[in-house]
């Protein structure tokens, strides 16, 4: 038997048939029922192309309409109040994406990755209970198939831990009640068959938890483990080591722990304890985050090191984590180079990997299609490492040879130079860069790709948008203009599309939020920016306006984060080339004219490590690499730059460090809470806090902006603040976005008295 273990497989369809279902039904062109049946096929295919890939634990309940965090809280029916008089999808998505009565709740980025999850919000009031009907359907559905699934759920440690307090109380303070609705769910679950695996996913233990936390973890397992004799409880962890946890785990009656030897190879250290217990490893070595094809060598001398610890009996070999973060298969892609495509595998290409490599492991006997697809991994892993494909001289020596790491001028002198030159005086409004991705534009870049029509048709369109973006801007009077970015089809997309070094996918979408999905680029080797990316568009849009046109760039640190990064270089260095690349682009933006410049850092905190004993190292590097980005930029040239979703308290030091003129960020969602922070640092540079969430379709009343406007004020000096949305407008509708910026400025007209 070769006993292989997949935590979870991702659920926007291989052709994003759920996207498009739940956006038709969101536009009200079809009905839930629909949504329901593409949903239901969806469910089934996946499974079953786990079943043929052989794979031995298949996870049910790892499927969502729109996150399995909200999910969860639904079947806990820990529902906020001012959700109360809705039910069933109409509550779902109110609770996703907010309705006009309802603000939704708020949306984070799921550790350290770009999928983004829905934060449960609780109180000292919120009850709980039970709601096990989607679990329990879709178990019965694998059933139909023949498949008999383990349920996936959110550790109920991880659910508390990742809520939001809304009136200040400790959220832990409910643990027993969620225990307590997980109880009565193993009852039921125990119902549905003779032997049941549930995998409870508990990410939270790799942080470094507070002892209060980890004191928790004994009781709710033993609880759980003891609910019913044929259900055999894993707890799960990923993207870095758990080894406080496991300590306590190994001491519970769970049947298996499953841990991360990629991202976390200190869970090395825990495996004395797990043999001594005697308790199941699942053993993550297929890496759920990155997408080059496993070496078999390393994957068969890792699991070997294990199991000089633990016996082969108690291991199971999986992936590192759930498979949701990568894309899901290779078969559509004929336009991808064929070299760079061998060293590649998706979601599905990883199921066939952890077949194979399970099989070598417990030496199952291999058939010949087996011995040739081994055969087969080792050629494209060795070609890999000596392809000519991956190295640019010309650029090593350009960085080897840099001599400015940062900007010539300090922020006390540029400010000065810069508040002359645009003129500006306070309370300035601007928005982040992108408008509407509407219809139109994008069938315009599709297309163009499908060389359907011709460059000056398709360049003719984009600026027949940017002509209408300029003139709305002028129409209701903000100050400081962006062009819109119609010509992007992602802000990272877009330009690793425009440097060597990187190769695009036409299929391969990752799940970001909900519906939307991004297609990351792909960082095989050195990066190069030989020509200007942005800087004809921009020209363009200012040749419309005599108001200032903001540029608008994505900083190195984002491109690394939200693309799959080469493996054979540190990512500081790759990192560092593409910071280098920036830094050409910001030179000939302002020597085109362009002063005011934004150079987009929207996954900054993203990046940071699980643990606070990796994030110096990590700090050191972003930071150093977007001050080398903007390090052309001259006095006068203003740079902003903009990051959505952060937690600032604990980084704002590091964001200070990174020198920018201006930043944009995100608080509307999380209230003024996170702006006192500014004030405490006495932060000197200028701040836009975002006063409406633009993830929601809800348009923001101008009283309800004013009041946003005055607690700004209240918390800092009226000169330092920028207002403006707290993210770019491309996921909006245009009907939307004219309001809701026109009540913004309205706002700001109210606050100024004018
Ligand atoms: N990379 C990245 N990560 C991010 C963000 C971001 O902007 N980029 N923003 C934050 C929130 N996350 C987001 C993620 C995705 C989207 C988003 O809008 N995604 C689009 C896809 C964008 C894209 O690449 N579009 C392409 C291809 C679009 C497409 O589907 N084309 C159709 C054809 C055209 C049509 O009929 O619509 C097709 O191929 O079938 C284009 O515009 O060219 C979507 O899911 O709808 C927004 C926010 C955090 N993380
Ligand atoms: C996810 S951050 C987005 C920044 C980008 N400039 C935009 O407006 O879309
Ligand atoms: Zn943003």
């Amino acid at each position: 038997m070769s006993k292989n273990y997949v935590i979870g497989y991702p659920r926007i369809g291989e052709k994003r048939e759920l996207k498009k279902v739940l956006e038709d039904y969101w536009a009200k062109k079809v009905d839930f029922s629909e949504v329901e049946y593409v949903a239901e096929n969806l469910r089934k295919r996946h499974w079953t192309y786990q079943k043929e890939a052989k794979i031995e634990y298949i996870a049910s309940n790892d499927f969502s309409l729109y996150d399995n965090m909200l999910d969860t809280t639904i079947l806990l029916g820990a529902i906020p109040q001012r959700f109360k008089d809705l039910k069933d999808q109409e509550l779902y998505f109110a609770m996703a994406r907010g309705n006009q009565d309802c603000v939704a709740m708020e949306m984070t980025k799921w550790f350290n990755t770009n999928y983004h999850y829905i934060v449960p919000e609780i109180s000292k009031d919120t009850t709980f209970k039970l709601n096990s009907k989607k679990v329990i359907k879709e178990y019965k559905e694998a059933q139909e198939l023949g498949i008999n699934t383990k349920i996936n759920l959110i550790g109920a440690i991880t659910y508390l831990g990742l809520s939001k307090s809304i009136d200040n109380s400790d959220v832990f303070v409910h643990i027993s009640s969620v225990v307590k609705v997980y109880k009565e769910l193993l009852e039921e679950i125990s119902k549905l068959n003779e032997n049941i695996v549930v995998q409870f996913d508990e990410p939270l233990f790799v942080k470094d938890l507070e002892p209060k936390v980890l004191s928790l973890l004994k009781s709710v397992y033993d609880e759980l483990s003891n609910v019913s004799p044929n259900i055999r409880i894993v707890v799960t962890t990923y993207f870095e080591h758990s080894n406080e946890a496991t300590k306590i785990l190994v001491n519970t009656p769970i049947w298996a722990v499953g841990l991360d030897f990629i991202h976390g190879s200190k869970n090395c250290d825990s495996l004395d304890l797990i043999k001594n217990s005697n308790k199941v490893l699942i053993a993550g070595v297929i890496d759920g985050r990155n997408i080059w094809k496993s070496n078999f060598e390393d994957k068969l001398n890792l699991l070997n090191e294990i199991s000089k610890v633990i016996s082969k009996e108690n291991i199971i070999v999986g992936t590192s984590c759930s498979l949701l973060h990568v894309p899901f298969t290779l078969s559509y892609e004929e336009k991808l180079d064929g070299e760079i495509k061998s060293w590649l595998a998706f979601a599905s290409e990883k199921l066939k990997e952890l077949n194979l490599v399970s099989k070598q492991f417990f030496e199952v006997k291999l058939s010949l299609e087996n011995i040739a697809d081994i055969e087969k991994n080792k050629k494209d892993n060795n070609q890999r490492k000596v392809s000519t494909k991956i190295h640019n001289q010309k650029i090593q020596e350009e960085i080897r040879s840099l001599k400015q790491f940062e900007r010539a001028d300090k922020f006390q002198d540029r400010i000065k130079v810069q508040r002359e030159f645009f003129k500006y005086d306070y309370l300035t409004t601007t928005t982040i860069g992108s408008f509407p991705q509407t219809p139109e534009i994008r069938e315009n870049r599709k297309n163009y790709k499908a060389n359907t029509i011709s460059k000056e048709q398709y360049e003719a369109e984009i600026k027949k948008y940017i002509d209408y973006c300029v003139a709305f801007q002028e129409e209701i009077g903000l100050d400081i203009l962006v062009h819109g970015e119609p010509e992007r089809n992602d802000m990272v997309e877009y330009f690793g599309e425009l440097m060597d070094g990187f190769v695009f996918t036409q299929n391969a979408w990752v799940q970001s939020y909900g519906s939307r999905c991004v297609k990351p680029p792909l960082i095989y080797g050195d990066v190069n920016r030989e020509n200007p990316m942005t800087v004809e568009w921009i020209k363009y849009a200012q040749s419309k306006t005599s108001k200032v046109m903001k540029g608008m760039l994505t900083g190195p640190v984002t491109i690394i984060n939200w693309s799959f990064v080469r493996d054979d270089l540190p990512r500081s260095e790759v990192a560092k080339q593409i910071a280098h690349g920036i830094c050409k682009e910001v030179d000939d933006l302002q020597n085109a004219g362009i002063k005011m410049i934004q150079v987009d850092e929207a996954a900054f905190k993203e990046g940071y490590p699980l643990r606070v004993e990796n994030i110096k190292a990590y700090e050191n590097w972003a930071v150093d690499n977007f001050r080398l980005s903007v390090s052309s930029a001259k006095a006068d040239t203003q740079i902003h730059t903009h990051m959505c979703y952060s937690e600032f308290n604990d980084i704002i030091k590091t964001i200070e460090a990174m020198d920018a003129d201006v930043i944009s960020i995100e608080t509307a969602r999380s209230g003024n809470r996170l702006l006192k922070i500014f004030k405490e640092v006495a932060y000197k540079q200028e701040i836009g806090p975002g006063i409406y969430d633009i993830h929601s379709p809800r348009v923001p009343s101008v009283e309800e902006m004013v009041n946003q406007i005055k607690a700004l004020i209240e918390v800092l000096p009226k000169e330092q603040l920028w207002i403006n949305p707290d993210c770019g407008l491309k996921t909006r509708k245009w009907p939307e976005v004219k309001e809701s910026l026109k009540n913004m400025v309205e706002a700001v007209k109210i606050v100024k008295n004018i």
